[in-house]
């Protein structure tokens, strides 16, 4: 939390000192608010003196008007800076989500990512506001009350000083039981987020389904499990303002006792006696409010530790001090040597021994089961992930050496899972390469097979495209996101299963039109369907993680028995003969 706020509050140490300042004015007015009643009841009151009643009281409403002025200016300069915060906060998460790897991503899963940038950072805004305004104005008054009362008499201040390790026991004993509670609270938080996220983005499914119940159900239970958490919190916390008024209202209680006798003794006026109480009275509400601070603290620091987590994380894949690497020469497009890769956690790798070479201008047919490494091994060859084991070159480099933008030029995906974001046509269409014209896109739309139902769109190339491509098909949004992956031009472009809801027809249409781009184009085509993949110059048969065949179709007709299988079933045994 420390290396936090130091990140993050310099650029507004100004605006903060004004507002500790402004607020050290209104708790000095706070402070001399009991004397001048005091001095009203014993000179005013006792005295008889309207004239001066009215004068303190005129003083008193003085008071209250510079201090709410000065008050006004302090929550201006709090909103400001933990807006202000929040916002550089959000903005640097931003940024590091979205340098990390496709692991780091993994690792700290997207709920949990979200709910950091949202939850935790407003946890953090709160303290600071209430840092500014409340930080110093509690404990100083507290502290001035008390010197203020043991001048007046330090006989009935031995009372005052009594409670003070009373109060600090119940604090101790509050604390160290709720602390733990707060990291686990926003970890469950998280499990909501999680739900939450899946549902909306499943919605259609889950009506398909039926599993309105079943999901609603799963929710009320990370809700439940979340608000129980906090109830025992709060259960806990609401211990600590009842016990600390329990023993300020004690020592009041003693202090209008001794200050009676003291009062009947005339060694105390009944004024000093008043201001005794309320200086009582303002240290018991300070310390409410400071205890309410320790919860709102300890809480953003515990989401404090989980943004800087984020912040320090280190991305695994990386790409310091990597220079734009020549790409003449004849070396492979894709060369793989033992190439291996486990998820963080996972019993057994995902791909494992991987080796085969790939010339410039051919295409790569990756077939397999559901789970046999396909999408993993395109992974690899785009360097989301680095290989646990082997090496991975491209154009003759290891994929390693490259920086990420040159990397991002060459190599092109299209991932399983067809992804626009809102927007137009165009903007969805010029993530590789913004500058491209008109001509370059309808290029690549007409090879992606979408130049027809974009043509037919009124808007054409500026057709809006809403959050997440729902007003296009299935279909037509697997188009668009491969004629994305070929705008620009990429040496390599790989197709993960990204053809899966084309129709027969337009899927060799499609083929057809990667390999008219083959002189300068290498694909990798990734698809359970053996019609997608049995042109390929090289195919690649995974199962369970392991290659276990590499070949031309024909070859793997003969010598593969999976592939062989896999053909038979889809395509006919009559036809494989
Ligand atoms: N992000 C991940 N974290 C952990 N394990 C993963 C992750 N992605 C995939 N796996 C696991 O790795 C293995 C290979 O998955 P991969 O997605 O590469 O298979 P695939 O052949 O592309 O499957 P499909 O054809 O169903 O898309 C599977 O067992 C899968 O459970």
């Amino acid at each position: 939390m420390k290396r936090l706020l130091k990140r993050f509050l310099p650029p507004y140490r100004g605006r903060i000192a004004l507002g500790v300042c402004f607020k050290l004015v209104e708790v000095v007015f706070d402070i001399l608010n009991p004397l001048v009643v005091a001095y009203m009841i014993d000179r005013g009151v006792g005295g008889r003196d309207a004239g001066l009643v009215l004068r303190c009281g005129l003083l008193l409403v003085l008071f209250a008007a510079v201090g709410w002025s000065f008050t006004m200016v302090c929550q201006r300069m709090a909103a400001v800076v933990s807006q202000a915060t929040g916002t550089d906060l959000r903005r640097a998460l931003f940024e590091k989500v979205n340098e990390l790897s496709a692991e780091d991503v993994d690792r700290f899963g997207t709920p949990s990512l979200v709910t950091r940038v949202t939850n935790d950072v407003n946890q953090i805004q709160v303290a600071v506001a209430l840092g500014i305004r409340q930080l110093v104005r509690f404990p100083l008054i507290a502290v001035g009350a008390m010197v203020s009362a043991l001048l007046i008499d330090w006989h009935l201040g031995v009372i005052f000083l009594a409670c003070t390790p009373a109060i600090g026991l119940v604090f101790y004993l509050v604390m160290s039981r709720s602390v733990p509670y707060f990291r686990v609270m926003q970890r469950k938080l998280d499990k909501v987020s999680l739900v939450t996220r899946e549902a909306l983005s499943g919605v259609r499914v889950i009506r398909a389904f039926g599993r309105e119940q079943a999901e609603k159900d799963r929710f009320s239970e990370a809700a439940s499990d979340q608000a129980q958490t906090a109830i025992d919190v709060g259960r806990l916390s609401s211990v600590l303002n009842p016990a600390t008024f329990l023993v300020m209202n004690l020592g009041i209680v003693c202090i209008l006792w001794a200050g009676g006798i003291r009062v009947d003794a005339g060694e105390l006026t009944q004024g000093q006696v008043m201001a005794f109480v309320n200086y009582m009275m303002q240290t018991l509400t300070s310390v409410a409010y400071i205890a309410n601070l320790v919860v709102i603290f300890t809480r953003a620091t515990a989401s404090g530790q989980r943004i800087m987590e984020v912040l320090d994380c280190v991305p695994k894949v990386t790409d310091e001090g990597n220079r734009r690497l020549a790409l003449s020469g004849g070396a492979p497009a894709i060369s793989l040597a033992g190439v291996g890769f486990s998820y963080e956690g996972a019993k057994v790798p995902a791909l494992t021994g991987v080796t085969l070479e790939l010339g410039r201008g051919q295409t790569l047919g990756v077939i397999g089961g559901t789970g046999s490494g396909k999408s993993t091994l395109a992974r690899l060859i785009a360097r989301l992930y680095d290989p646990t084991e082997g090496t991975v070159r491209i154009l003759g480099h290891d994929v390693a050496a490259y920086p990420f933008d040159q990397l991002r030029e060459v190599v092109s995906i299209v991932p399983q899972q067809a992804s626009l974001v809102s927007g137009t046509i165009r903007s969805n269409l010029s993530w590789r390469d913004e500058g491209a014209t008109d001509e370059e896109l309808w290029d690549a739309l007409e090879a992606a097979q979408a130049a027809d139902f974009v043509r037919a769109k009124p808007a054409g190339l500026d057709e809006v495209v809403e959050a997440g491509g729902r007003n296009f098909s299935g279909g037509q949004r697997q188009r668009l996101t491969i004629a994305r992956a070929l705008v620009g031009s990429p040496r390599i472009c790989i197709l993960d299963d990204s053809a899966s809801a084309l129709d027969f027809k337009t899927d060799a249409r499609l083929r057809h039109a990667l390999r008219e781009r083959a002189g300068a184009m290498t694909s990798v085509v990734i698809s359970q369907r053996v019609s997608s993949v049995m042109h390929a110059d090289l195919i690649c048969v995974l199962d369970h993680g392991r290659m276990v065949g590499l070949g031309t179709h024909e070859e793997l007709l003969d010598g593969c028995p999976l592939y062989r299988e896999i053909a038979e079933s889809q395509l006919g045994a009559k036809e494989v003969a």
